[in-house]
């Protein structure tokens, strides 16, 4: 089956430095719509400077960005800092530089099963509650490319499921592209469309279906998650050296989102 998702925005070769440290080394992807693509790999490995060079806060060292005009960004945050001494409804949080009409505020918190909260203190929320609030904020964008920092994070089990389906069904029903970055590999494995395996440098990417175990990514990830993850596997098709430099190296294809079922496993250099 072709694949018929649009590009939202497409990075060639990017690299980003800091202070002659390499955060990210000449990474090619593709962001596209109606299309989940999760972000993982180890701590430090660059994922927050990925979001953030697709976001346009970093500009790259070196490398090429393609964004289509115009394009709507909803970004959620891994963490917001507010002063607990401020009060703060739900309502007011949502209308923080921006001006949501009452049809709007009521729809997109429905979507997100937070329409009961409006008037309740943003302080109070549970975490559960505030990553839905935080979302309808992002949502309010009408985005065309959501992109969510560690979206569970300080949410129970359970919690994290529901939520990870939410992100699904908005896939679903706004057919927008959404960029994630995750720890859970295993509960995320079952509700996105694309992987990407970071490490600086992208290992592997591709459908978590699709994509076979290889001894590498356990050596990443180790053996505990790897057998958690049993769904996800791919072909780690390189070596590190110490300092997690590549010692076999391989040209990288063209980057692809499988929701509707074509395309695969997509190894990187
Ligand atoms: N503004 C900055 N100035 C200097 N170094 C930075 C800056 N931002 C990130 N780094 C460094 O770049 C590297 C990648 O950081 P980044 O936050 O992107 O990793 P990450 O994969 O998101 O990590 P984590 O999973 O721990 O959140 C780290 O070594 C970090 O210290």
């Amino acid at each position: 089956m072709p694949n018929t998702h649009r590009d939202l925005i497409r990075l060639e070769q990017v690299s980003v430095e800091f202070n002659r440290h390499s955060a990210l080394k000449q990474v090619s992807l593709g962001l596209h719509d109606d299309c989940i693509t999760t972000l993982i790999g180890p701590n430090g490995a660059g994922k927050t400077t990925l979001v953030r060079v697709v976001l346009g806060l970093i500009q790259p060292s070196s490398g090429k960005i393609w964004r289509q005009p115009n394009l709507r960004i909803g970004y959620m945050p891994q963490k917001l800092q507010i002063d607990r001494t401020m009060p703060l409804t739900v309502k007011r949080f949502l209308h923080i530089g921006l001006k949501p009409n009452p049809e709007q505020l009521e729809e997109t918190l429905g979507q997100v099963g937070a329409e009961h909260l409006l008037e309740h203190s943003f302080h109070d929320l549970s975490g559960g509650e505030t990553q839905r609030v935080m979302l309808a904020r992002a949502l309010l964008r009408d985005p065309q490319l959501l992109v969510l920092d560690e979206p569970v994070q300080g949410v129970d089990l359970n919690g994290q499921a529901e939520l990870y389906q939410l992100i699904a069904s908005i896939r679903d029903q706004r057919q927008c592209g959404i960029l994630m970055i995750s720890h859970d590999l295993h509960l995320v494995m079952s509700s996105t469309d694309h992987v990407i395996c970071l490490n600086q440098h992208i290992c592997c990417s591709g459908h978590p279906a699709n994509v076979s175990r290889d001894p590498s990514f356990v050596a990443l990830f180790g053996e505990r998650h790897a057998q958690a993850f049993a769904l996800y596997n791919h072909h780690h098709d390189h070596e590190h050296d110490i300092h997690g430099d590549i010692i076999l190296d391989h040209p990288s294809p063209e980057e692809g989102c499988s929701h509707t079922g074509s395309s695969g496993e997509t190894p990187h250099a």
